[in-house]
């Protein structure tokens, strides 16, 4: 009997028990006409792959109250998109994005200031920054890869934006900015975290963190931040998508599974790390997709997976 023969027989006896089938019927499946967001784009430019677009072009995508709820509703969406299987995030007109919208911390600054007790008024900050926060970590917890194309200026919150991404692309004109320090602010959304773990150096990160100094995308590029760069934003956005849809054409199974283990991975042992992943994978080996994969290389056939 044939290798194909074989396994299939033993994984979905499995499959038969419904140990993986009803996970994939909790998801729910959308088109991107299902998101509507005031300060956000979502198209589906591909099949499997939707684009996430910062939408206030002549604000320069500045980060407004809207901004910060709205990404976490429309990352937990994309979440539960059996439909969705890659991102892209991008940004809409002249530059990427110029960080929180100046004007809207300036009133926070102004309502906190209630003339209440200092500790009174710090445990209301606390709950705000934490939701600040999860705006950005909703996409590392968002299973499905999300590619960051930056172009042109990637200043503040961008770069804790884009920490969070699996991937980043950029144009050969971008620059990045932790521009915190200029606003009188410790970063407190991300990029302290991250960034030197992006980047690999403590020592390069607190550099930028304590000087907010302009890094160039050859240097971005240099240092790791950013993996590929490309000669204008449509090229970028080309190739960005194209990733995408390449990551698409995988095992759903395996790509969330990678990136699930490798943002743990990123913050535990590399014991810890194996032992989460043969947690992980002692249901999802029982999966489908390796039958599949497995008949697909055999027959060099193209393999359909199921939604996940
Ligand atoms: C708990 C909080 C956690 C989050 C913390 C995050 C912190 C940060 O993000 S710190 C960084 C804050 N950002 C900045 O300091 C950048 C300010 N902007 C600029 O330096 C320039 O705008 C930029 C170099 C990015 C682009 O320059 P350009 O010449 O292309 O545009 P401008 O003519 O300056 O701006 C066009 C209009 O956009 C408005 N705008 C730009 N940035 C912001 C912003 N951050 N917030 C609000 N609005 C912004 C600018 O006012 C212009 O509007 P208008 O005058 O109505 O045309």
């Amino acid at each position: 009997m044939s290798l194909v023969k074989l396994i299939p027989t033993r994984l979905f006896s499995v499959l038969k028990q419904g140990q993986v089938s009803a996970l994939i019927h909790t998801r729910s499946m959308s088109s991107d006409a299902d998101y509507k967001f005031e300060t956000l784009k979502v198209t589906k430019p591909k099949e499997w792959v939707l684009q996430v677009e910062l939408n206030r072009p002549e604000k320069r995508n500045a980060m407004n109250r809207a901004f910060w709820r709205e990404m976490v509703e429309c990352f937990e969406q994309i979440a539960q998109d059996s439909d969705c299987r890659a991102v892209v995030l991008s940004g809409a007109g002249k530059i990427f994005t110029a960080g929180i919208d100046l004007m809207d911390l300036a009133g926070s600054a102004g309502m906190i200031d209630d003339g209440s007790d200092i500790a009174r008024r710090a445990s209301k900050l606390r709950p705000m920054i934490s939701r600040f926060q999860n705006t950005f970590t909703v996409i590392e917890k968002c299973p499905k890869p999300v590619i960051a194309a930056v172009h042109n200026a990637c200043v503040g919150g961008g770069i804790d934006m884009i920490t969070a991404c699996d991937i980043r692309y950029c144009t050969r004109d971008a620059w990045f900015q932790v521009k915190e320090v200029d606003v009188g602010l410790a970063a407190d959304v991300g990029t302290l975290q991250r960034l030197p773990k992006v980047v690999g150096s403590d020592s390069l990160a607190r550099e930028l963190a304590y000087t907010a100094r302009k890094m160039m995308s050859d240097e971005a590029k240099e240092c790791g931040l950013v993996s590929r760069l490309f000669n204008s934003r449509e090229e970028m956005i080309q190739g960005a998508l194209d990733l995408a849809a390449l990551i698409a054409t995988k095992s759903p199974v395996a790509v969330q599974g990678s990136k699930i283990s490798m943002v743990y991975s990123r913050d535990h042992s590399v014991q810890e790390g194996l032992d989460h992943v043969a947690m992980y994978n002692m249901a999802m080996f029982q999966s489908e997709d390796i039958t599949k994969a497995v008949e697909g290389f055999l027959t060099k056939e193209e393999i359909v997976y199921s939604k996940l």
